[in-house]
């Protein structure tokens, strides 16, 4: 089984992770997980924090020779902004925001101080979470599985079909705002810069798609097993998600079962296959052998240069809320987030399936397995 753990306050000396139940022998490359961490940074809209920051990942243990040992793997990145927070007169924040975490954990944790619950519920954390991502990658990569995405929406300016191929999806990297049609792209800068004029923020949609899986992952036996529940859930807890689609999603709920369900072929040497994709790669909780595709929806950034009215924690008195520093849009990083979310799911995944405590063992069970389907194909 594959677990992992994150700690560190957005504002603290660093952040760390670890990973346990990586496969022994799995060779890891540090640049690879800073280009991740790089990836996430990067986006139009985003605040003055990201100009203070480089994130780069320190591996601390589980790692010999640039291979994992099978013991836990521990990674580090550090706050450059700490620097800045260490010696400041730490007056306590009292006024919540609508939207962040900032009420609702200071009544559940019993907190006079909203900075002991913001400091953690700040999506720096997902720093971390794509630094595990990056590690889930390379695990993946040796069994040809690749992660890419790009944004669909922000605000209400909206890439419009769904008529682009996998392919196209390589251009989001060259997107500031990641998205591969370079006028929707320009739209959506404008967008952003309309929202930051008026003190406001935007949410959106981005896609995640996994490409080469293999079939049988997850199960339809139990609900806690079922690969799209844990895609969800995944997804669903990246800070700002507030909804998940996978393949067609609520679209599907306008069209009837004959326009919806991916029709099965058979072709003798090629095996089973289907000529649509609507099902996003998964039936029954189970990968079918299409690419996973999933969207997820991001509500606006909470904190508003435009005051919103909320209550003094302390004082009960009413007041309008107003910030000095934060991002405008974060819908590009987040599609990063989601990326590392996925990973994170399948490399769960395909331990559970291919199992073993090292990669050889598992590569071995994959190919046993891909043979014995294979043979089916042939007959
Ligand atoms: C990459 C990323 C960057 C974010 N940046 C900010 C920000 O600068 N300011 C802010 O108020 N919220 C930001 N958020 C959103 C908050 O972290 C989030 O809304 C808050 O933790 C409350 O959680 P919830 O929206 O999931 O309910 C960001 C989210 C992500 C994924
Ligand atoms: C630090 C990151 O995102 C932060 C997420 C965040 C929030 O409230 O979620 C608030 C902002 O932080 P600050 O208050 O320091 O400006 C963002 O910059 C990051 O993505 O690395």
């Amino acid at each position: 089984m594959l677990r992992f753990l994150t700690a560190g306050e957005s504002h603290g000396k660093a952040l760390v992770a670890i990973i346990e139940g990586l496969p022994a022998n799995l060779k890891i490359n540090e640049e690879d997980i800073n280009r991740q961490l790089f990836r996430r940074q990067q986006g139009y809209g985003r605040g003055g924090r990201m100009k203070i920051e480089k994130d780069e990942a320190e591996i601390l243990s589980g790692l010999r020779k640039g291979k994992t040992i099978g013991s836990p793997l521990a990674l580090m990145i550090k706050n450059l902004d700490y620097d800045n927070w260490k010696d400041r007169e730490a007056l306590p924040v009292t006024k919540p925001r609508p939207g962040h975490g900032d009420l609702a954990g200071a009544i559940k944790y019993s907190q006079e101080d909203i900075r002991n619950v913001l400091e953690r519920a700040s999506a720096r954390e997902t720093a971390a979470r794509v630094a595990v991502g990056a590690v889930a990658r390379q695990l993946l990569s040796v069994f040809g599985i690749e992660i890419m995405s790009h944004v669909i929406s922000i605000g209400d300016v909206s890439l419009n079909s769904r008529g682009y191929s996998i392919k196209d999806l390589a251009a989001a990297d060259r997107s500031p705002v990641r998205c591969i049609d370079e006028a929707v792209s320009k739209q959506m800068m404008q967008a952003i810069d309309e929202a930051r004029a008026q003190g406001d923020s935007l949410g959106g949609v981005f896609e995640v798609a996994a490409l080469n899986i293999p079939v049988g992952l997850g199960s339809h036996v139990h609900w806690d097993r079922k690969l799209d529940g844990l895609i969800a859930w995944a997804f669903m807890s990246i800070q700002a998600i507030k909804g998940v689609e996978i393949g067609l999603g609520f679209e599907a709920t306008h069209k009837k079962g004959s326009e919806v369900h991916d029709e099965i072929f058979y072709e003798k040497g090629q095996g089973f296959y289907r000529k649509t994709n609507n099902a996003g790669g998964l039936e029954g909780g189970i990968s079918n052998g299409c690419p996973i595709v999933v969207r997820a929806a991001m509500k606006p950034i909470p904190t508003l240069y435009k005051p919103l009215r909320s209550v003094d924690i302390k004082t009960k008195e009413p007041f309008a809320a107003s910030i000095e520093r934060s991002d405008i849009c974060a819908v590009p990083a987040a599609s990063i987030v989601g990326e590392a979310a996925m990973a994170w799911v399948l490399a769960g995944a395909m331990v559970e399936k291919f199992g073993g405590d090292s990669i050889e063992e598992m590569q071995k069970n994959f190919h046993e397995y891909n043979a014995t389907i294979h043979q089916e194909r042939k007959r």
